[in-house]
């Protein structure tokens, strides 16, 4: 199994439009860094010191999309420890924690970081290029779409 140590932990929310019956999820087009610019992701980002996993991903969301979100059920990657919820490896420096999520206040929209959002359906969820490491995060949020 591989280790969650010494990665900085980056939550990301697979933005769904139900949390019973999900059809869509939404994904973010980044505008930064250069090397990751145009590739689509999971709104989310770094975890501040002092702050909870739950605590950073309605930060990030607000400041990204100008919504308030809902939590759901997380979507456990291979990186443990202790036996909490698994993280997702992105490259060697990140682990990223994955937790569906709901829009209970706003409509998403690209204010921070992003230039395109987009509502997918599990027919195109891989219309988008999405980064390289999000692949089996994409996959595993894929067995919870209708
Ligand atoms: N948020 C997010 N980051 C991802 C995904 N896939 C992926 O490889 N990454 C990478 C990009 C970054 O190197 C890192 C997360 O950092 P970030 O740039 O989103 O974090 P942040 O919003 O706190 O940004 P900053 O203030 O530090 O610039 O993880 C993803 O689906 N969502």
């Amino acid at each position: 199994m591989l280790a969650v140590v010494s990665r900085r932990l980056v939550v990301g929310a697979a933005l769904v439009d139900d949390l019973d019956q999900p059809t869509r999820l939404l994904a973010a087009r980044r505008t930064e860094p250069s090397h990751l610019a145009g590739g689509w992701e999971l709104p989310g980002g770094k975890v501040e010191e002092g702050e909870t996993l739950v605590e950073a991903v309605h930060r990030e969301l607000e400041e990204e999309l100008d919504v308030h979100i809902e939590l759901g059920v997380a979507v456990p990657g291979p990186l443990t420890t202790n036996g909490e919820v698994g993280a997702w490896p992105l490259g060697e420096s990140y682990a990223m924690h994955v937790r569906l999520a709901r829009v209970t206040h706003g409509e998403a929209r690209p204010v921070a970081e992003h230039d395109q959002v987009r509502w997918l359906t599990k027919q195109d969820l891989y219309d988008v290029d999405w980064l390289p490491d999000d692949l089996p995060v994409i996959r595993a949020v894929e067995t919870h779409l209708r």
